[in-house]
């Protein structure tokens, strides 16, 4: 897990010379690149020559290069084509709309487009909030995106943005039912991207902005949010705050801690690290200590962004001063959503007993796993390729559930915070340990929990719009 790959398998479509190399040469050249052959087929037997399809599993993409390098370089051996089944997923996208009906013939024709089509409209044009049940309005979620904060990959543009944004709307459907689609925006003008996203809320039950870079994701947040009336929600912010809490709830269960005696020190303080640190403060963290690339952020200093005056103001009661590798001496919790390879083996060494140690920078994490095992009680990363994975989408398809299902105008602190109760009761007491403190993203009561959870919430804070929800449960 040291770099931005995950697993993957390619297809090698190899034209074999048989006297030259025979298949055996070939499997051991795979094995030694770091290759598992799962499948092969002969797609053409001749006499002294055959190409075979040969299917290749490799924890890491990165190693294909080299791996066909090493093929290719075998006498005989001409390499005709290799395909990466992660790219062949991608190909034409990953999502598609479909209507709930077919048009079968002029009667449904009439009906479902003009002329019939015409007295729906007129009815939501007397009455507006028609739209929540004559339209895809009650249903549907914009993932809007502008593309500067894309993973940690950073500013890659919005076309660079469609994939994972494609990949949420996914999620959103797979374990929620809503249907999300992927807005990204050709723009990083703060002005424009408001504008914008007003101007197309009206298709829209919510609004899910992903990977929009701090600061101004802050003020794009907050001004949608007053403008708007559908809940607005900064994906990167606030699902990844409640999945933390979710998370930390329980790792500090497991190891006998209580969150108010921890000393968390918490490194990247953008989107992520800023939301993540008032989720903490309001579940009743007392010594966080913030990082940066300027080091621990200390009261009394004044930086260039108004959320970091926040910040100095209202964490590190003790006034640690110094860079990551100074401040994490003694800290019983390390909180990662900066960068790649951040955290080295040394500072965590420097930690408490029983340490927790969540790296969460996606794709490459702040330290990898294997690095630190065996210095941690508790390691989590944000890939599915670990098992604790702490991961906003175990939090924005059932939140999003939930405030489509009551009408909620918006999204509260109350609602944030039982959702991230809700995520973390998925894992009861006697199930707790070093390799379970947080539920899989494919178990199904996640999304229910959180939904149940967040309509609570919203009634209890009076944000919920439909009033008859309960009793026609
Ligand atoms: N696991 C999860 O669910 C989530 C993970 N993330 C990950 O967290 C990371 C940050 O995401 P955002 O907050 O949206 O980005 P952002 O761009 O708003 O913030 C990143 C912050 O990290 C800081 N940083 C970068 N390199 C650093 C270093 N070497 N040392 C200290 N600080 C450093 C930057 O200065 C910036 O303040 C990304 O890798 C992202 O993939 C973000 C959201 C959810
Ligand atoms: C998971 C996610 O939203 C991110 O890494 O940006
Ligand atoms: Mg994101």
């Amino acid at each position: 897990m040291k770099n931005a790959a995950a697993s993957t398998s390619i297809v090698l479509r190899l034209e074999i010379d048989k006297e030259q190399t025979s298949f055996g040469q070939i499997a051991t050249a795979i094995g030694d690149a770091g290759g598992d052959i799962i499948a092969v087929d002969v797609t053409r037997a001749g006499k002294t020559s055959t190409t075979r399809d040969i299917t290749v599993q490799l924890t890491d993409a990165s190693l294909s290069q080299d791996l066909v390098r090493s093929v290719a370089q075998l006498p005989g051996v001409q390499v005709i084509n290799v395909s990466d089944s992660t790219f062949l997923l991608h190909l034409g996208g990953k999502i598609e709309v479909t209507p709930k009906m077919p048009i079968k013939n002029r009667d449904d024709l009439s009906r479902v487009y003009t002329p019939g089509v015409a007295r729906v409209s007129m009815a939501i044009h007397e009455k507006p909030s028609r739209a929540h049940t004559l339209t895809i309005k009650r249903n549907t979620v914009a993932v809007v995106s502008d593309g500067t904060a894309v993973l940690g990959l950073g500013d890659i543009g919005p076309l660079g943005a469609m994939p994972v944004m494609e990949g949420k709307a996914m999620l959103f459907k797979q374990l929620a039912g809503v249907d999300a689609f992927p807005i990204c925006l050709d723009t990083r003008d703060t002005e424009e991207i408001i504008r914008t996203v007003k101007a197309i809320a009206p298709a829209f039950g919510g609004i899910n902005l992903e990977d929009i870079s701090s600061p101004r994701c802050f003020e794009i947040e907050r001004r949608l949010s007053e403008e708007l009336d559908i809940p607005v929600f900064h994906d990167d912010q606030h699902g990844t705050a409640v999945v933390l809490l979710a998370g930390l709830l329980n790792a500090v269960k497991l190891v006998g801690k209580r969150l108010a005696d921890c000393k968390i020190v918490l490194c990247g303080l953008g989107a992520a690290g800023i939301a993540c640190t008032k989720i903490l403060l309001a579940a009743g963290a007392q010594n966080i200590i913030g990082v940066d690339r300027c080091g621990a952020l200390v009261a009394g200093k004044t930086y260039a962004h108004e959320a970091w005056n926040w910040y100095a103001a209202h964490t590190n009661p003790h006034r640690e001063q110094g860079a990551l590798s100074d401040v994490i001496a003694g800290a019983d919790i390390f909180v990662g959503v900066s960068a790649p390879g951040v955290l080295r083996v040394d500072d965590v060494k420097k930690m408490a007993p029983d340490a927790i140690v969540f790296a969460m920078a996606n794709p490459t994490p702040e330290i990898a796993p294997e690095e630190a095992e065996g210095y941690v009680r508790v390691m989590a990363t944000g890939r599915s390729d670990y098992p604790n994975q702490i991961n906003n989408v175990l939090c924005f398809p059932g939140l999003f559930r939930g405030v489509l299902d009551c009408r909620a105008s918006r999204i509260t602190e109350g609602m944030k915070l039982a959702a991230a109760k809700a995520i973390a009761s998925v894992v009861g007491e006697d199930e707790l340990n070093e390799l379970y403190i947080i539920p899989s993203v494919f178990n199904q009561s996640v999304a229910e929990k959180v939904r149940e959870a967040v309509i609570d919430a919203a009634y209890a804070e009076g944000v919920a719009r439909r009033r008859d929800f309960r009793e026609n449960k």
